[in-house]
């Protein structure tokens, strides 16, 4: 018998601004049980360090994908016709303790690991990325990343914190969580507590890719050399919304200028194209700071195109250029 996937809600049988509050209008699922992949929210935003908000991001990010159609026109990808797709909503974080919803979000994905699925998280702030990458890691071991970003979120402590969003990937070292040599961080931009602050990364075995040598240029030749990188292992993909320039995002908490252009976004996702990613995550969308929704409605594209990217997801005819 056909197998029967879950499709998204169509324009065309429940206007755009009506229908279901979930992640692409696709089904609420209230158990992994059967799911390929799966859009999770957590509402996180106690581990910034200036505009706080993010909490809104899982919501907002819901509330305007509901534009987004099936078929990638200019892929070929066809998500719903190969993965069964669902929503399973939001990790029940501890709004007044950012080390106990650290703990909390770290057991959820830990549960997550008893299925094959793969998570598409929508944050929150980028402290969450931690407790996701030492689920997984009790299920894959140390994983390579791609980490898109303004900042390197390698402090070793912000206010003498040492978990926050600007530490996450300092902390994931130091835990063995990542395989460092293969670890690329791109866009990073502005200015450092230090002069060595982008350096510590490169001490530790990361590529890293100023966001000055990304300028005026297509990213396409780039995630080339990141997929030679990455090779056949396990890899997780880590985008801060950040990373893209405030005129394109500007509903964020830490914005910085001169950053990549959406269509540069778009390229480095797309570029992930053929990677084992066995996770993805799509942070710092504050609402509270979104100019008419757009921070959030990129944010949204880019995880259907995180999505679009999968191990396992058809294409349909030829794909484009
Ligand atoms: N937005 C994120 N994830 N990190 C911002 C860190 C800002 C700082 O290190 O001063
Ligand atoms: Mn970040
Ligand atoms: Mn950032």
């Amino acid at each position: 018998m056909e197998k029967v996937y879950n499709q998204p809600q169509g324009g065309n049988e429940m206007p755009r601004f009506a229908g279901r509050g979930t992640m692409l209008r696709l089904p609420f699922c209230d158990s992994p049980a059967g799911l390929d992949a799966a859009f999770v929210g957590i509402p996180l935003d106690v581990g910034t360090s200036q505009r706080a908000g993010t909490r809104y991001g899982p919501r907002n990010i819901r509330n305007e994908s509901v534009m987004i159609r099936p078929y990638n026109m200019a892929t070929g990808a066809a998500p719903f016709d190969s993965l069964q797709v669902g929503d399973i909503g939001d990790v029940p974080i501890n709004t007044y303790s950012l080390l106990k919803s650290v703990d909390i979000i770290e057991d959820f994905y830990t549960r997550l690991n008893d299925w094959p699925l793969i998570p598409l998280t929508l944050g929150g702030d980028h402290t969450l990325t931690l407790p996701i990458l030492r689920a997984l890691a009790k299920k894959h071991g140390p994983v390579g990343l791609i980490h898109v970003d303004a900042h390197t979120d390698t402090n070793d402590d912000m206010f003498g914190e040492k978990i926050a969003h600007g530490t996450t990937f300092r902390r994931a070292v130091g835990e063995g969580l990542l395989d460092c040599q293969r670890v690329v961080q791109i866009g990073q931009r502005a200015q450092g507590y230090a002069s060595g602050d982008f350096q510590w990364g490169v001490d530790q075995g990361f590529r890293l890719i100023p966001v000055e040598q990304c300028w005026h240029k297509s990213l396409s030749p780039l995630m080339a050399e990141v997929r030679q990188l990455m090779g056949a292992g396990p890899v997780y993909l880590s985008y801060d919304i950040d990373s893209i320039d405030p005129a394109w995002a500007p509903g964020t908490g830490t914005p910085e200028v001169g950053g990549l252009s959406a269509i540069q976004a778009l390229e480095i996702v797309r570029g992930c194209r053929g990677l084992n990613l066995i996770g993805c995550d799509l942070v710092e969308v504050s609402p509270p700071y979104d100019i008419s929704g757009m921070t959030a409605q990129l944010g949204a594209n880019l995880l259907y195109e995180m999505l679009c990217v999968l191990p396992g997801v058809r294409y349909q005819g030829e794909t484009r250029l």
